[in-house]
Parts: structure tokens; sequence; C-alpha cells
């Protein structure tokens, strides 16, 4: 039976939806709970307010923001809005921290204790969850309390001698700068539970390869290595990118290349990892029935969101390491929490303890600088190492100085773009005119694929199917364009739209709708049938069959000796997916472009940020363009930082 309530508080929750400070679905939760009939009014209003933050990514609605800052509780969009003095004024006549302590009167509904029963509610330290993400987050912070307490036997039976010659072997002295990479090295072949982070570039598969070959040379039974990461592009471009390290290792490390055999040769999306079950009820590996595995290595942990990250822990064996490599910079996932931000929130400062700092010294032979020690260490900094120089994108380089600019949220990030022509010569930026944006857009973006618009005109033919279909998809990831939105003017929708169109009336695609040869595609689900993930890229081609054109759309599938091959489908066995001429920087994440090419929309959005922009960026590899019609909308977003509540340093 669904819950009405009286007919003046019916017409509030109706006025709330229309002003968009509730979802329909906060609505709903609370209508199915019987036991919310006994609440006061004001106080379900708090309960369906901490359901509408997961919208916003927020695990929680803590109640000490709420009282210091109500608007906090909305999305920015809505904080000028007319609705949100609604909010306000509601928050003036029910305080917020009363509301939290007069929830405690309602056990049946709302509990503290999250162990004890299953109440649909948890109050945590002034923060209201939904008990699952309450769940979920002490699932992770139990996790790493218990593999902290494990660290302490394991630095007990670990020969430092013996460690300390393997990294030594591995990171040759350079110099008199801390060398980060052996740092991660050494803390994580010393931890249970240890996290990676850098901007691109900086090493972090080298590093992981380096320390998995420590850990094999220390394993007298071998080890079950798995690589995971979030999304299935993710995981295809860390296969890759696999196994070009190996290479380079074999050369650099003769000594170890007996190793390299048993590294594995591809990593998975952590959903396969995990088996989910085909009802859809939850995955096959979890607390009761534990992963067969002795190190587990997520790359792209920033995607990773809450619930995906406590099942993998609820999953993992005691013994078993789980190594996190990411940039803690770049987007956090469209699902609630942004766990590998909240471990890393410490990282470039470092915060280790004494004891940490004396450990790693033991190990590497090289003392930390002082100032990366904390006197009050939180236990959490004691597991991040954060990798700090770039390999890829040196002192000089634009995109690696913007990149910078726009982390540290430097006012002056855009004067680095705006100086084109003078500036550095891998950094442009196009105003453009707001009338006919997308229009404008396309003009410039066919400019960009002509080589990949030349080479579609050349028949393909079963014959040379195969080639020409390698050819287009490396031509096709030379150049991105990415939109900070999905839709309105210069979303993603009107711009792939505008951009067939163009192509269409230049002749060089045959239609600019449905399938047609040329159409490049992003898949927009993991699909197990098709063995297509969620980001894969396929390109449709007409393929002459016995003098008749053939759709197929082929999408490359890298195997384990650093190449692609080619897998082929019929375009009504594809699943959901859409037009990739333009992609949401959100999609992108995880893929790297040689040229990345970033429109903003002609006005603010909360949806811009400076991660949203970092991440844009850091896709580029040896150019960035940014597209835009004011200034004033670049520089908002990068004063603009994603605030995700949650309570993992807390719990
Ligand atoms: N210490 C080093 N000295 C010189 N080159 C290095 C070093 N570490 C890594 N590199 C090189 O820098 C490049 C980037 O390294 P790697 O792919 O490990 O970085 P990453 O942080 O994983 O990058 P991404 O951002 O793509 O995930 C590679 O070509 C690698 O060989």
């Amino acid at each position: 039976m669904l819950l009405r309530f009286s007919r003046e508080f019916e017409d509030q929750l109706s006025e709330w939806q229309q002003a968009k400070l509730l979802r329909p679905l906060d609505i709903a939760l609370l209508r199915a709970i019987p036991q919310a009939e006994a609440v006061p009014e004001p106080l379900l209003l708090y309960l369906m307010l901490a359901s509408a933050q997961l919208a916003q990514g927020h695990l929680c609605l803590d109640f000490a923001v709420a009282a210091k800052a109500p608007l906090q509780l909305l999305p920015v969009a809505l904080r000028q809005s007319s609705h949100a003095a609604k909010l306000k004024d509601f928050c003036r006549q029910h305080p917020p921290m009363q509301a939290a302590s007069e929830l405690l009167a309602y056990p049946a509904l709302v509990s503290t204790d999250l162990r004890q029963a299953s109440q649909p509610f948890v109050l945590r330290a002034n923060r209201l969850y939904l008990r699952r993400y309450a769940a979920d987050e002490q699932s992770i912070a139990d996790f790493i309390d218990g593999r902290r307490q494990a660290d302490l036997q394991l630095r007990q039976q670990l020969q430092p001698q013996a460690l300390r010659q393997l990294l030594g072997l591995l990171f040759p002295a350079e110099g008199a700068e801390v060398n980060w990479q052996q740092q991660a090295c050494a803390l994580a072949a010393s931890s249970y539970f240890a996290v990676i982070t850098g901007g691109p570039g900086t090493g972090k598969t080298t590093t992981v390869l380096k320390l998995l070959l420590l850990l094999l040379r220390q394993s007298a039974s071998g080890l079950h290595i798995v690589l995971a990461a979030p999304t299935g592009k993710a995981a295809a471009r860390l296969t890759e990118s696999l196994s070009q390290s190996r290479l380079q290792l074999a050369q650099m490390l003769p000594q170890l290349a007996d190793l390299l055999p048993q590294l594995p040769a591809r990593a998975q999306t952590v959903h396969r990892l995990l088996a989910p079950k085909p009802d859809g009820s939850g995955f096959r590996y979890h607390a009761g029935q534990l992963l067969p595995v002795d190190v587990v290595i997520v790359d792209e942990a920033s995607m990773l969101d809450v619930s995906l990250f406590a099942a993998l822990v609820r999953a993992l064996p005691p013994q078993c390491r789980l190594i996190l490599l990411g940039d803690k910079d770049q987007l956090a996932s469209v699902e609630a929490g942004a766990v590998l931000a909240e471990i890393c929130r410490h990282a470039e400062a470092g915060g280790y303890s004494q004891h940490t700092a004396d450990w790693l010294a033991q190990l590497t032979g090289q003392p930390l600088p002082a100032a990366f020690l904390s006197p009050q260490p939180d236990a959490l900094d004691q597991h991040v190492v954060m990798l700090r120089k770039s390999h890829r994108f040196n002192e000089h380089s634009g995109i690696g100085r913007l990149a910078r600019a726009v982390n540290l949220g430097d006012s002056k990030a855009g004067s680095l773009l705006e100086s084109c022509g003078t500036g550095p010569a891998d950094l442009h930026a196009v105003l453009l005119s707001q009338d006919q944006l997308a229009q404008q857009v396309s003009a410039r973006i066919v400019t960009l694929l002509a080589p990949y618009l030349q080479m579609l005109q050349q028949p393909v033919t079963t014959a040379t199917m195969e080639a020409q279909a390698q050819a287009l998809h490396r031509q096709f990831a030379q150049v991105q364009l990415l939109c900070a939105l999905r839709q309105g003017p210069a979303g993603v929708e009107t711009v792939n739209l505008a951009l067939e169109q163009r192509l269409a009336q230049l002749r060089l695609i045959g239609k600019n709708s449905g399938w047609y040869h040329g159409r490049p595609v992003i898949v927009l689900q993991n699909d197990y049938s098709t063995g297509l993930m969620n980001g894969d890229i396929g390109i449709c081609l007409a393929v002459e069959q016995e003098g008749q054109p053939q759709l197929r759309v082929a999408f490359l599938q890298p195997d384990n000796k650093n190449h692609s091959s080619v897998r082929w489908f019929l375009p009504g066995r594809l699943p959901n997916l859409e037009t990739a001429f333009a992609l949401t920087v959100h999609k992108s994440q995880g893929s790297e472009f040689n040229h990345a090419v970033l429109l903003l929309p002609p006005s603010d959005s909360p949806v811009l940020t400076r991660e949203l922009i970092y991440t844009a960026i850091t896709r580029a590899r040896t150019e960035f363009s940014l597209l835009l019609t004011d200034w004033t909308v670049f520089n908002q977003a990068v004063a603009r930082c994603i605030v995700r509540q949650g309570g993992l340093r807390l719990v």
C-alpha cells in the first residue's frame, strides 16, 4: 500500500517537485515505507531530501552543511532560482540539527547502527543516508581498516633488504629528486591496499607492472593477478598500454624478463570480474563466494562508484591485495560517491606519518622530504602515493601547463589558451558566435576529419575490409570532438545531428540518419551477448559483397600482442548506441586522442566544472582545442569544483 500524506503536505510535495527540489523518486520512496506514516511532515521532507542528494552524487544529507548553507543541498543551477527560497525558509523553520536529533525518535525508520537492523535510513555523525549507501561506505571503510591491520603483520614478515634490492633494480637511481614511482612501488609492495594516483603519463601503468614483477619474484608459488577497469573502453586501453609497457620492460629489465609471461595479457571490466547474475540480482562473487585472486589492480579508479567499489571489496579474499590506479582530479563516476577523490584528498601534501616515512626510506634508501610528513597523520593517507612527474608532457608542453593551471583553479588558465598564435603550439582556442553554433562547429570538425572522410571514399571489399577497418579506426581516433553537455545548442545531440547534415550536404556520407557508410558509433551499455562494452567505438562500413553493399559495423578488439583484431556486427544486432562524431566528456573518460577538441556551451551550467575541463584536456595527447562563445563560461567552470558529501574519512 502506498502512503498518502495530508492534503497540505501533498500540495507542498507537488510544489517542491515542480520546483525540482525533489524528484518523483524521492517522494515515491517514502510513500512505499509504511513506517513513514508516523513521522511528522518536516522530518519526512528531510528524509526525501536525503534521497534527493544522490542525484547530485552525494552519498548522504549532511545536516551540518544544511544548517550552515541550506542551498548546498540543491544542484548549483537551482541555487539562484526563486524556488531556492522555499528550501531556505524550510530550513529556517525546521533547523536541520534539531531535525537530526528528532529523527532518532523513529527507530523503525532511522537507525544509528548500521549493523543492528534493517531500517531504510541510517543517521551517523549528523549524516543521513539511505541504508544501502551507508552500508557501501562502511564496507569500504572496513576493508581499508582490515587491510591496514594485516599490513602490520605483512611488514613483519617481509625482508626489507631483499625488497630494497629489487626496488633498486626496478628503479635505478636518477638523482636527488624523490622518485615517487619507486615510493609507490615500495608502499604497494608492503600493503594489502594501495592507491597510486597521478596525472596523465606520470607512469601509473609502468609502476604497477614493475610492482607485479616484484611481487612475482617474491612469490614462491605464483600469483593469480587480475587487471580491471570500470569501463570496457578503459579496460581495452589498459590492455593496449600493458602490451606496450611489457615490451619496454623486457628490454629494460632482462633479469626479470622470465616473469613477464606470468603477467596477465588482458584487462577486464570490474563488472565482468564480479560476474553479474543473468537475472540482474547482484554478482556471482560476493562476501559469501570470494574471488579466487591474489592481486587485483583497478585502473581509472576515479570512475568507480561507491556501490561497485563496495561490491568489489566484499568479494576479495582476506589475503588479496587491491591496488587502485587513477587520476584523482578527473571526473568522478556519474553515480553517487567519489571514492578515489575522497581517498586521495590529501595526496598532494602526502600527509605521511613518521612511521610510514621511515618504512619507505628503509625500502627505497630515499628519505621523504619533511614537507610530505604530517604531525597528525590520517590513516587513509598512509595508503596513497601520488606520482608527480609527467613523462608525456614536459614543462614546456602547453597541454601539461594548461591541465595543471585548470587543476589549481588558476584564473589565468584561460590566458594560456587566449594567447593562441603566440602561446604554446599544442593549444588552440576559437571564439565562435552564438548564432548557428552547431553549424559553425560542424564546419570546423569536417575540416579536421578530412583524412578520415577521404579514406571513406575508398570502396570496401571483402578482401580489404579488415585492413580498411583498422586504418579507419586509427584515423578516426586522431581527432575527437568532446561536448560538455548532452543537450542544448552545444550538446552532443545537436552537434552530431548538425555534423551529419553537413556531411550529407557535402555528399561525404550517403544519408544523415540511421545507419550509413562511415557512421562512427559509441556503445552506451555493457552487452555480454555481443561482448561489447559501454564506451566501445564502432565504425559502420558498406562492404561490397557480390556487387551489393552490405552495412557492417567494425569494432576493434585489442589482442595481447599489441595489435587489434576487428569484430564485425550487423547493425541490427548491436546494443543501445549513438553516433560518435561528438562525445560527451563523461563518455570520453578512459580514452585518449591525438587532438581533443572541447566545445563549451554559450552559457554557464552546473555541469561545467574544473574536473570536467581537466578531464577533457587530459584526453589530448598532442593537441588540445577549445571552441567557445564566451570566456566567462570557461572561467566559471574552472572556478567550480565538484564537492560530494560522503563520510569515508569519518567512518
Ligand atoms: N620513470 C620513467 N622514465 C621515463 N619514461 C617513463 C617513466 N615512467 C613512465 N615512462 C613513460 O611514460 C609514458 C607514460 O607512462 P605510463 O603509461 O606508465 O603512464 P600512465 O600514468 O599510466 O599514463 P595514462 O595517463 O595514459 O594512464 C610511457 O611511454 C612510459 O614508458
